[in-house]
């Protein structure tokens, strides 16, 4: 069988039986002889909202890789909503719900936040590419009205993104990760760079997405992770190192030696 061969919907909805939305098992990525993750076991559950911290090198951008498919990961699984995606290629988990924000800026500067947006519904939809305007257009005009509304950006929707903050600009890429219909997205250090104005708007946006939407978070800002998830995995040397809620690793002394500046690492936060 080959292994890239994805099965139709209805053969896709009844593996569907864990209620998961993400399920790594013993996963390892290897660079050569260097271990970048080892031995990942890890689980989000359906509309779960999880933070994935660690200081530099601990692996957590490459969990992330592995995930969306832009790694395949030397060996073990990895589940998407029930579904074995190990081998698939990116665009096949974005088909089913997953998405990525980079740290790193996707934004088409010379263009209006209405129409990145409005790419970014087009691109999600599926349908022949056309900018030819028709009733479909209209109401892709009324989602992509709420998107831009569900990242506070209403005022500055004709604005060109190169006049946009840096701030408003991250916020616009959460927007188009809700494109489409996602159902679990990575958030790559979203608080990156924000001033706390900025980090506080985020997390007011985070927070407030619709209850179905789960989502893993990699993020620095220990006051912005701890606030938006209800659960943390902690990462140290490539492998899970602690689990809890946000308390349980805000309190817990071997997370403050290693990660709060105490330890040999000397924190990263
Ligand atoms: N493409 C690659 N080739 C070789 N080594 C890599 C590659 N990507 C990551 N690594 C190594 O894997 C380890 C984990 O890196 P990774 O970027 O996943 O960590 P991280 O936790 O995301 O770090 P940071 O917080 O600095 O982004 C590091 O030692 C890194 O140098």
């Amino acid at each position: 069988m080959n292994v890239l061969a994805v099965p139709d919907s209805a053969e896709r909805m009844s593996s569907v039986s864990s209620g998961n939305a993400l399920e790594l098992r013993g996963v390892t990525k290897m660079f050569g002889a260097l271990a970048a993750i080892s031995d990942i076991t890890l689980t989000v559950g359906s509309g779960e909202r999880r933070a994935v911290l660690g200081s530099n090198g601990a692996g957590k951008t490459t969990l992330f890789n592995c995930v969306t498919g832009d790694f395949f990961p030397t060996s073990g699984t990895i589940r998407l909503f029930g579904e074995d995606v190990s081998n698939f290629p990116a665009y096949e988990r974005i088909r089913r719900g997953l998405r990525r924000t980079y740290q790193i800026s996707l934004l088409f500067g010379g263009l209006s936040v209405n129409d990145n947006v409005y790419l970014a519904c087009r691109g999600a939809s599926r349908g022949r590419f056309s900018l030819v305007r028709t009733r479909h257009n209209d109401a892709l005009r009324v989602r992509v009205a709420e998107l831009i509304e569900a990242v506070n950006l209403t005022e500055v929707s004709d604005a060109l993104v190169s006049e946009l903050s840096y701030g408003q600009q991250r916020q616009l890429e959460i927007a188009l990760a809700l494109a489409g219909a996602p159902r679990l997205i990575l958030f790559d250090e979203p608080a990156a760079g924000l001033s706390p104005t900025e980090r506080a708007e985020l997390i007011n946006i985070l927070t407030s997405l619709p209850s179905h939407i789960g989502y893993v978070i990699i993020e620095h800002d220990m006051d912005v992770a701890l606030r938006v998830a209800e659960s943390v995995t902690m990462m140290h040397n490539g492998r899970v190192f602690k689990e809890g809620t946000p308390e349980e690793i805000e309190n817990d002394p071997e997370v403050q030696a290693l990660y709060l500046g105490h330890g040999e690492d000397g924190g990263h936060a």
